[in-house]
């Protein structure tokens, strides 16, 4: 993604060849600042406060996270308590646990005196593997976009989001923007609904910036309005991203979304979910039953920031003082809520047999 001429990825090595430097989330769309992670604490800091968000992208910082421990000292014991600091930062991202597996494959088997030098190239690996596999969900989940275009020539496509799945939720390009990227970039005219993602606001926020960076066309709702809209026949597609996918094709997202799924089941709008292959947990067949939902703090909830006319950044508080909140980070739709789950593959039906048509090698 561009920002003023440069293109950004949203996590790189620093000048100095270690160091790791990110795009500090929390402070957007205020004002674009990077921050610099020196140790396995900051990775894992950097994730559990947000600076980074997005399945990828918490996974991409988590690998870099083993790497800055491994540089103190290369040993087993630092390896598998850097392991466990960082998987325990988020538990809903399935691909943090992906990421860190990853990095401990490509570095156990080598000794101390090269493992440093392993761990980097393999998060880097991650990194770039991520943009490519990014990049193919753009071009997959194009067709779809492609065919909603055909059926209604010269007038605009409207797809609806939630949260932030795009090019901050990953290493470049995102997930659920991705496609619409690459369909605004190939001349097909595009809206997009952007759900405002209460309590974090990341589609307020994250996703509003990078789409109006790119200059696609975009709205701000309030989270209700979904389901108004699309009654009202303005939403012709929905395109979400997602934390954590079982095999049976039910998805873990943002809270929120499975209110989004219900609308759009409602009133036959296709609900369409876009992964990596990395966000697939093979392991779990019962999304609600068995995906762990982060619970975040009350205060998420209670207190919102922004900034004021005169251009300060303040936190207020905006619900009864001392009453209670809870703050569930994330829901599940399940499987037959989902038209289809957009893959670095293809797309394919939300079940176990149409993610193994694409993933023959989980058979
Ligand atoms: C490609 S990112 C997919 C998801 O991680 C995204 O939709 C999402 O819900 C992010 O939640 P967040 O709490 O901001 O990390």
């Amino acid at each position: 993604m561009k920002i003023d001429g440069v293109h950004y990825r949203t996590i790189w090595v620093a000048d100095d060849g270690w160091s790791i430097e990110v795009i500090d989330q929390t402070k957007l769309p205020h004002a674009f600042q990077t921050v610099r992670l020196r140790s396995a604490d900051d990775a894992a800091r950097a994730i559990k406060d947000m600076v980074v968000r997005g399945a990828p992208l918490i996974g991409a910082t988590a690998a870099y996270g083993l790497c800055l421990a491994l540089r103190d000292d290369a040993s087993d014991a630092t390896l598998n308590e850097a392991y466990q600091m960082l998987a325990a930062t988020r538990p809903t991202a399935v691909n943090l646990k992906w990421a860190l597996d990853e990095m401990v494959k490509a570095v156990k088997p080598h000794g101390h005196s090269v493992r440093v030098d392993a761990a980097y190239a393999a998060a880097s690996k991650i990194c770039d593997d991520d943009v490519e596999i990014c990049r193919r969900i753009g071009e997959n989940g194009l067709k779809i976009i492609r065919g909603h275009a055909e059926v209604k020539p010269g007038k605009t496509v409207n797809i609806l989001t939630h949260c932030n799945a795009g090019w901050l939720a990953c290493v470049d390009w995102g997930t659920a923007l991705a496609p619409i990227y690459m369909a605004h970039d190939a001349g097909i005219p595009v809206h997009v609904w952007v759900d405002e993602t209460r309590p974090r606001n990341q589609g307020a926020s994250l996703t509003a910036f990078e789409l109006g960076r790119h200059g696609v066309p975009h709205t701000i709702i309030p989270d209700n309005a979904g389901g108004h809209l699309m009654q009202h026949g303005q939403v012709d597609l929905c395109i979400v991203g997602t934390d954590r996918t079982t095999a049976t094709g039910d998805v873990a997202n943002k809270i929120g979304t499975y209110l989004k799924a219900l609308a759009a089941f409602d009133n036959d709008v296709p609900f369409y979910v876009a992964l990596p292959h990395t966000t697939i947990d093979w392991t779990l067949d019962d999304g609600v039953a068995e995906i762990p939902i982060e619970q975040r703090s009350a205060r998420e909830v209670t207190h919102i920031t922004g900034r004021t006319d005169a251009g300060e950044i303040v936190t207020v508080e905006i619900s009864a003082p001392g009453s209670a909140a809870a703050n569930y980070g994330f829901d599940v739709t399940p499987a037959r809520l989902v038209t289809g789950l957009i893959t670095e593959r293809g797309v394919a039906a939300a079940t176990r047999e149409g993610l193994l048509s694409l993933y023959p090698e989980r058979r």
